[in-house]
């Protein structure tokens, strides 16, 4: 049941601004996308990651896998991009920047092209019917696919910047974090920004990225996916640090250290965070004098 709390925090006023696509599909459309395709054999625990468990990255790109199975048609992508959007807008947000990867699908006919006008026809649908959300959309890079690939995702994203009234706003560079190097993606993402297209860049997800957040940093990108690796006490570096804060780049679900695993970093928490620790001590015995 939902707590005080939890209807606080639905109802206030947010921004989202790091949701994939198939990475916010809800248990609710799951179901129905489970149920539209019987033959593909696929459970539920197959395509979530439940609240407390942990996963490898390899095992949470495989879950990916079988999401990209069960949503391989026009069809598909319209019935998930509005549930999305519909349920960010019940959520409270407000201002929602969606990303995806446009695919091919032959048995189905889905193309490219038609991946990205499905999303906006779902953005447009919610819009004419009053959802109350503001919906942005990024198309993504998967950096596994290569330079090739990147650019022609460029160009796509850069027509449907011309296009689309508005709503394509920018490029998301995503995929496994642990394939190809952000060098070979250079050209492309600098032709993106010079079209005018925002960068999202996901960087330093995994350790040793330093040469590759350093690159990117300099293009620079309007947001950050993660940057969990950017401190120098995970393996960053301060100048990486030093880029974040100067250009002001949004990070989404980053952490200033990860995991904080040394007894030196639990007691640089502990000093960072001595104050709440000195109101839970007050709080503890307020309670105690008054109980007693
Ligand atoms: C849980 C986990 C792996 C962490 C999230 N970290 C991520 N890092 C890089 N790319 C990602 C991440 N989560 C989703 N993606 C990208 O988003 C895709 C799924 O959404 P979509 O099909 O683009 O609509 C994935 O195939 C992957 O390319």
């Amino acid at each position: 049941m939902d707590t005080e709390a939890d209807l606080f925090y639905r109802q206030l006023p947010k921004v989202e601004l790091h949701a994939h696509l198939n990475g916010s599909v809800s248990f609710e459309t799951m179901e129905t996308l489970i149920k539209r395709k019987p033959h593909l054999n696929i459970e539920h625990s197959m395509t979530a990651i439940r609240r407390g468990q942990r996963r490898s990255l390899d095992e949470c790109f495989q879950v990916f896998k079988v999401i990209h199975q069960l949503v391989d048609s026009e069809e598909d992508i319209l019935m998930v991009a509005k549930a999305v959007i519909q349920e960010f807008a019940a959520d409270g947000v407000k201002y929602l920047e969606l990303r995806s990867t446009p695919r091919e699908v032959t048995e189905t006919g889905l193309t490219k092209q038609r991946y990205i006008e499905t999303v906006l026809e779902a953005i447009r649908q919610c819009k004419q019917e009053e959802v109350d959300i503001d919906v942005r959309f990024l198309v993504a890079v998967d950096r596994r696919h290569g330079p090739v690939v990147a650019m022609e995702t460029v160009k796509l994203a850069e027509d449907f910047l011309l296009s689309s009234d508005g709503v394509v706003v920018g490029l998301d560079l995503s995929g496994d974090p642990t394939v190809g190097h952000g060098k070979d993606l250079l050209s492309a993402l600098e032709k993106s920004k010079n079209c005018g297209l925002k960068l999202a860049l996901h960087l330093s997800e995994v350790p040793s990225r330093r040469d590759e957040s350093e690159l990117l940093l300099n293009l620079p990108p309007d947001r950050i996916g993660h940057g969990t690796f950017l401190h120098p006490e995970v393996g960053g570096s301060d100048s990486l640090v030093d880029k974040v804060c100067k250009q002001n780049i949004p990070i989404g679900k980053s952490f200033p250290f990860h995991p904080p695993n040394s007894k030196i970093t639990y007691l640089k928490y502990f000093f960072k965070h001595l104050n709440i620790f000195f109101y839970i001590l007050l709080t503890i015995l307020f309670l105690i004098s008054v109980l007693s």
